[in-house]
């Protein structure tokens, strides 16, 4: 019987190791020559290989002269501007893009959570909730939280100011860096790239005025990338917190803010320079948790209009190379917040060895592995990132922990301490939270009545209407105009009269309050918490004060009975 397919050794026309076949056959994993008579394969393969090598060298030699000719282009005949993924200007740039007609219009596009909040470390950061409903759950929220779409990459054209605008995305670009970044490259005809400008300067410009009267935070953010070093996210921007309503002396606060002013003004810089200090600032601010520390450095930020830039060094991903990437990163000016500076291994790794175990000792319970070393500490303080405008606050549960090298002058320049909440702060706490009560009272005042009749429009206002146009002598009028004036004064009278009844019931209450809350035995922080649970019941605060200090001195017993039996 005559065999479709005769065994190899049958047949001497079968490929060889060389022949065509066998070579195509290495490029395509099917075994040709069990499926095609060998003739027709024998002729066919050099015709397929020559077809597979010139379309090959095409079109590689069309990309190659496509990269030349808009080189040159771009060279010659183009204006372009490029912005990469690792600056600031990419995310103002992308914000800006995402609100763009073209961006909306575009088929094949990138759809990501609100723009900023890409960049939020966590979703109970980011900057959307900032903006929503604080009592609406978690999942509704999120469902709240906007989408955005911005073109992917590729080529996009857009017109601006009438002109055609190029938008060239590239993505994972590799350039000098160690790590793929994305580029943005705008480009229009012509050697003017004023257009250009004007674009980039709208995106910054519309994109900082969402800032305005906020405080921009920063957190570190994880490496995208394997080794890759921690670079920072914005996290938020919250309205700027007022310094009033951070509870600590008047005085304190001054010094505090004034110090950090007169070290931002222009001329300082320069006085630092003639003298040959080293232009930098340091604060050290102390004191029990929940005191206010991380408060008063968030509205001095706020209020000198700065970018504030928060790390712990308790974390345990941070390292002394991730420190320094962090600071190298930092805009010229800005707060710089570094708390828990007490981390075990920062705070005592200059003392010595047995001192160092025998803390360690006493320490073990709250003791931090982390990997920022003093000596790395130091050296980002001191280094090059760290001049320029820079103000540094460092916080800490436990100063008396801190090694002297850490807080000496020239590192930290001044010191604030915080204390548990005495009789001020606690009357201080109660009024901010109550302050505005029944403030739709207040309201009243300040918004004259509404002008139903007509009659309060200017004199002067043009109008066709009858009443305007009738003559101010008419007796009517003027009667009807003098019974509003009395009715007005008479509101603003009841006003102020319930006014000042509010504010005494308010003084009241604080003294009350006051004496029912022990003296700097509850950080601000417990005892705001405490006024939360009567968000807008000041008379059933105090009313409960009592019950609530009994409460927590009861729990506290229990928790050292509980500890001492543990220890017996
Ligand atoms: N002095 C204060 N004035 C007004 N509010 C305060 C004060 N201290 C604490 N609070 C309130 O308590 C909360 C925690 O305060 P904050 O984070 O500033 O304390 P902290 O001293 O930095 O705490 P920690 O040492 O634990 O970091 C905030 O909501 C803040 O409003």
């Amino acid at each position: 019987m005559e065999t479709l397919f005769p065994p190899a050794t049958a047949n001497s026309s079968l490929p060889t190791q060389s022949s065509p076949l066998s070579i195509l056959e290495a490029f395509i994993p099917i075994h040709l020559s069990s499926l095609i008579s060998h003739s027709a394969l024998d002729n066919a393969v050099p015709h397929i290989l020559t077809f597979l090598f010139i379309s090959t060298a095409a079109a590689t030699g069309w990309t190659y002269w496509y990269d030349q000719f808009t080189r040159l282009l771009r060279l010659f005949f183009m204006s372009t501007a490029e912005i990469h993924s690792r600056d600031e200007l990419y995310e103002q740039m992308m914000a800006w893009i995402a609100e763009q007609e073209f961006s909306t219009r575009t088929r094949y596009f990138v759809a990501t959570m609100a723009f900023r909040s890409l960049f939020a470390e966590s979703v109970g950061e980011s900057e959307e909730e900032e903006t929503q409903e604080p009592d609406a759950p978690y999942w509704e929220r999120n469902r709240r939280a906007p989408l955005q779409f911005t073109p992917a990459p590729g080529l996009h054209f857009f017109k601006y100011k009438g002109k055609t605008v190029t938008l060239e995305r590239i993505a994972n670009h590799w350039g000098r860096g160690w790590f793929p970044q994305e580029i943005l490259k705008f480009s229009i005809m012509g050697r003017e790239p004023q257009l250009l400008k004007e674009i980039l300067k709208e995106a910054r410009e519309k994109y900082l005025m969402k800032d305005k009267s906020k405080t921009v935070v920063h957190r570190p953010k994880g490496p995208t990338e394997v080794g890759s070093p921690p670079t920072w996210a914005r996290c938020l921007a919250r309205p700027s917190r007022p310094l009033s309503t951070v509870v600590l002396e008047q005085k304190q606060k001054e010094m505090f803010v004034d110090d950090i002013k007169d070290y931002l003004e222009p001329d300082t810089q320069k006085w630092y320079s003639e003298r040959g200090i080293p232009y930098r600032r340091g604060y050290l601010l102390h004191g029990p948790p929940g005191t206010g520390k991380s408060s008063l450095s968030f509205a001095a930020a706020g209020l000198l209009g700065l970018k504030i830039y928060v790390l712990s060094l308790a974390s345990k991903t941070l390292s002394d190379s991730g420190l320094a990437s962090l600071f190298d990163a930092l805009p010229p000016r800005c707060v710089v917040l570094l708390e828990d500076i007490d981390t075990i291994n920062i705070a005592q790794s200059r003392k010595p060895v047995d001192a160092t175990a025998e803390t360690a000792k006493k320490d073990t319970s709250t003791e931090v592995d982390t990997r920022v070393s003093l000596s790395g500490l130091l050296n980002v303080i001191d280094g090059v990132a760290s001049s320029e405008g820079r103000v540094l606050i460092l916080t800490t549960n436990h100063p008396e922990k801190l090694d002297a090298a850490l807080i000496r002058p020239g590192r930290v320049d001044m010191k604030i301490e915080f204390k548990l909440a005495g009789e001020e702060a606690i009357a201080g706490l109660f009024v901010r939270m109550y302050k505005d009560y029944n403030y739709s009272t207040a309201q009243a005042e300040e918004e004259p009545p509404t002008d139903t009749s007509g009659l309060l429009t200017p004199p002067c206002t043009p109008t066709t209407s009858a009443r305007a146009t009738t003559s101010p002598t008419d007796p009517a009028l003027i009667a009807e105009r003098e019974l509003i004036r009395q009715r007005r004064r008479n509101e603003a009278k009841r006003v102020a009269e319930e006014r000042a009844v509010k504010e005494k019931r308010l003084l009241e209450l604080v003294a009350k309050f006051a004496q029912t809350m022990p003296q700097e035995v509850f950080s601000p922080a417990e005892i705001q918490g405490y006024l939360l649970q009567h968000k807008n019941q000041p008379e059933r605060a105090v009313e409960c004060a009592e019950k609530w200090v009994i409460s927590f001195r009861l729990a506290l017993c229990v928790l050292y009975f509980f500890i001492f039996f543990f220890y017996l």
